[in-house]
């Protein structure tokens, strides 16, 4: 019998991006409806279409309500979910296809898709934090500088993966030119060259870069990590640093924690940001709020 706090969902809804990954749709479809009904459960799906998402999706929630609402897709469309649910009291569950899926390794979600359909029955309930990112939702990671300039040729290209990833931030990284920031957070000031500002509410990246070791998803906070301009020689370091939980060990990197900031690159009037694996350009300056405990999320149980 499972707590109280986790009653059993009886209805799912499945928000399916056909896009996403190289899985065959129709035949994911068929594994999950096979899955639900094979355990008393009902599943139904919404297909994104890749226009107006985020309105239809909301607009089919309050005709046809469900007991959770499941992302099957990239980070993309968890985090498209989440914002539709965001503020409400029906779950998010996430069933990783994209490239990165950075959010779903985060809360330590099965990355196949028959483990990560075992949270429609057995699960834990976290009540996260979200954050505004110039206005805009973001569930997990948001940054400017570098990583969004490769996330932006990374989407405008048509080869998916890490290795295109890995391929594009190669070429990207040889003329990269860092620029300055002016961040006004509720605690401090800092100003300065960065390679890459990162907003996290998450600690790791798709590509299992642990940005912001140690903090929690429901911590009322939020981290801007900094990675400043580092020699050529430092890279290999750095990137050790990096994939081994030891951020701020380095040299070239620091942590501002806030609930509230100001991002502005002097001289511009707008800047690309990357905002849950998705690139955009926003107005300058970027102001950045957090909305505690605002999103509730299946994630696996304690025990598992
Ligand atoms: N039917 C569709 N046709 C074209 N694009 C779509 C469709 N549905 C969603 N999209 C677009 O897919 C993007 C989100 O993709 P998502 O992140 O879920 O998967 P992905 O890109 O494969 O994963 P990752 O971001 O991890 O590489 C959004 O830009 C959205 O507009």
């Amino acid at each position: 019998m499972p707590p109280t706090a986790c009653p059993t969902l009886r209805h799912l809804l499945f928000v399916l991006n056909p896009v996403s990954g190289d899985i065959d749709k129709t035949e994911l479809e068929a594994t999950i409806r096979r899955y639900c009904r094979e355990r008393g459960r009902r599943a139904t799906f919404f297909h994104t279409s890749g226009n107006d998402d985020l309105g239809r999706l909301r607009s089919h929630l309050a005709a046809h309500p469900s007991d959770a609402v499941f992302a099957a897709g990239g980070d993309g469309t968890a985090s498209l979910v989440a914002e539709a649910l965001a503020g409400g009291a029906t779950p998010l569950g996430i069933i990783p296809l994209g490239s990165g899926n950075g959010l779903s390794k985060d809360l330590g979600i099965p990355q196949e898709v028959e483990q990560a359909l075992r949270l429609t029955w057995d699960y834990q309930l976290r009540i996260v934090d979200t954050l505004r990112v110039g206005g805009r939702f973001s569930a997990h990671l948001a940054d400017l500088g570098f990583n969004a300039l490769v996330v932006e040729r990374f989407d405008q290209g048509g080869a998916r993966g890490p290795g295109a990833y890995v391929r594009i931030a190669t070429q990207e990284y040889v003329n990269y030119q860092p620029a300055i920031y002016h961040i006004e957070t509720d605690q401090q000031t800092w100003e300065g060259p960065a390679f890459m500002v990162t907003i996290a509410n998450a600690n790791t990246f798709g590509s299992n870069v642990i940005i912001n070791p140690d903090r929690e998803l429901d911590d009322g906070q939020f981290e801007i990590c900094l990675i400043e301009p580092f020699p050529n020689l430092a890279a290999p370091g750095l990137l050790y640093h990096l994939y081994t939980n030891d951020f701020d060990v380095s040299d070239y990197t620091r942590r501002l924690s806030c609930r509230r900031a100001r991002i502005s690159v002097p001289g511009q009037a707008e800047v690309l940001v990357q905002i849950d694996g998705e690139p955009c350009r926003l107005p300058t300056p970027v102001e950045v709020e957090i909305d505690p405990r605002s999103l509730r999320i299946l994630g696996p149980p304690a025990s598992a």
